[in-house]
């Protein structure tokens, strides 16, 4: 599997502070470069990778019960049993990912301890979402390793070749027939002193060392790599059912984020790889699902549901407290002694407590108010930039919502905003459509009914871009007040920037035309 490790050392080049250069040009000595002011402040970091989401810690405070569940299940790989199946569950931010990198890790270690032939594929679904490239993917990672395979078993029994023909007594006589490396041998290549022990045993000739050489010359050439599209995917399938089948093996495959394959290409994948097991001959193949949807098995095949599902554990919301340990061990490498003053820690655990106890959101805060006190250039992080930390990420959301929205949303959008922007607070839906309408003209693009505008601005709600309450109006019934909730100035900046929206010219006069109307 992939290891992310942090990469010490990069701490300047990571720096983001603004600079002025108007100040560096007029700089008329020349003696100070672009870079000399920004280095010379004390850098408040000594390691900011730790703080970032490709760092895989090694210490997982309160993990441990899920770590060690995992474990439990999972030791059977090491005893050439077949782990059940694992289902992780849990809200983003709650370390399902990490803590099940760290466990395979572990995995593979005391596999390769015990020379226990054991794997772990880890493959994120949210950007491998279909079942050919999720097979794909596999199939090529286990082509690679049965290549490497085979190459070390050529060059052992090339060496052994040259040791029988200066000395043919080396082959021992009447060793059985069977051809080395068939794919149910054991792998013996990790037993440097045993000189070839085994081997000497099974080739009666230099002859028969040859011929094997061939065979295994044959086999690697016929292990071709899946292109990323085009094959049928029976082919694909089979290609892998091949490459993972061609030794002895444990393979553990940890598909996360689960629920975006599900939803992006149905249960095909999962249904092919939980029945697997019944069709390998040297091989057996476990799965770890990860996903923060508890519901997506819903959509599951029953028979898929019950496989996947054998073993289910549940990662629950960090509380402050324990956001405030998880911080603590990270800041402690991540920042120079002193550099956080004292209320940061609980502030951002609270912040981030409040978010449904996401550690990812705990550790981002962190990070950026480290970033904000470095870029004013200041002895040590602050409350105070804890607080414009929750701002920037806050409004970086918005933002980066906003920004991917449709173009029929980003419509809709602009018309509250219009609304907004020229006074008119807590409108209603037939106000919001009046404007939408008129921007739809504006552009030349589609006018959707009021029933659909309802429910874009519904899923505006959502999102928490507008505020939509039902308000009863006594007996002329029922209607909803829309709001934004989002800072005006920066929704507009987003929604202009879009080349789509930016014809639309001079839209404040004519927004106000239709008022005075
Ligand atoms: N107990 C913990 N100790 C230290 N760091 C943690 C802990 N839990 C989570 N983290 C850190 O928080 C971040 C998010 O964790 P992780 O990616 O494992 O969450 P997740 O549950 O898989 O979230 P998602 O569902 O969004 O993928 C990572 O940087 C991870 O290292």
């Amino acid at each position: 599997m992939s290891d992310e490790t942090p990469t010490d050392g990069r701490r300047t080049a990571d720096r983001d502070f603004e600079v002025d250069l108007d100040d560096v040009l007029d700089d008329e000595d020349g003696d100070e470069g672009l870079f000399d002011d920004l280095l010379s402040g004390e850098p408040i970091f000594e390691n900011k990778e730790v703080l970032r989401p490709s760092y895989t810690p090694h210490e997982l405070p309160h993990r441990k019960d899920q770590i060690n569940n995992m474990a439990t299940i999972l030791v059977a790989a090491l005893r050439g049993e077949t782990p059940s199946n694992i289902l992780i569950y849990g809200k983003t931010g709650t370390g399902k990912t990490a803590s099940a990198k760290f466990v395979s890790q572990e995995l593979e270690k005391t596999s390769q301890k015990y020379d226990v032939p054991c794997e772990v594929e880890y493959i994120n679904c949210e950007v491998t979402d279909t079942q050919y490239r999720v097979l794909a993917q596999l199939a090529n990672t286990f082509i690679e390793q049965n290549r490497a395979f085979v190459d070390a078993r050529v060059e052992e029994l090339e060496a052994l070749r040259d040791e029988a023909e200066s000395d043919p007594a080396a082959l021992e006589t009447g060793g059985s027939d069977d051809v080395f490396a068939e794919p149910d041998e054991p792998d013996d290549s990790a037993d440097p002193d045993g000189e070839f022990e085994e081997l000497r045993k099974r080739f009666d000739s230099v002859a028969d060392i040859e011929e094997r050489i061939e065979t295994l010359h044959e086999e690697k050439a016929e292990m071709e790599q899946v292109p990323m599209t085009g094959w049928p995917t029976d082919r694909v399938y089979a290609t892998f059912f091949d490459a993972v089948d061609y030794v002895e093996r444990v393979a553990v495959i940890m598909l996360d984020e689960i629920d975006k394959l599900v939803e992006k290409s149905g249960d095909d994948t999962l249904y092919n790889l939980s029945r697997m097991n019944s069709e390998l001959d040297n091989s057996r193949v476990s799965i770890i699902g990860i996903s923060n949807d508890l519901k997506f098995t819903d959509f599951l095949d029953p028979r898929v549901k019950s496989s996947l599902g054998e073993e289910e554990i549940v990662f629950p919301p960090y509380d402050a407290n324990q956001l405030r340990d998880i911080l603590q061990h990270r800041s402690e490498v991540a920042f120079k002694a002193n550099a956080l003053s004292e209320d940061v820690l609980p502030l951002c655990a609270a912040f981030a407590a409040q978010e449904h106890g996401d550690a990812r959101r705990a550790l981002d805060l962190l990070r950026t108010a480290g970033e904000l006190a470095e870029r004013d250039q200041s002895e040590s992080v602050s409350e105070e930039h804890v607080r414009r930390a929750q701002d920037k990420i806050e409004l970086d959301r918005v933002v980066e919502v906003v920004r991917t929205l449709p173009t029929q949303s980003k419509l809709v959008l602009y018309a509250i905003l219009l609304l907004e922007d020229n006074g008119v607070h807590n409108v209603n839906t037939g106000e919001v459509y009046n404007i939408y309408k008129t921007l739809c003209d504006e552009l030349d693009a589609d006018v959707l009914t009021q029933r659909r505008v309802t429910d874009l601005i519904s899923e505006l709600d959502m999102l928490g871009i507008v505020n939509a309450v039902v308000v009863s109006k006594g007996r002329y019934g029922r209607t909803k007040e829309i709001s934004l909730s989002v800072p005006v100035e920066e929704t507009e900046a987003v929604l202009e920037a879009d080349s789509r929206l930016s014809d639309i010219e001079n839209v404040t006069p004519f927004v106000q035309a239709r008022f005075d109307n």
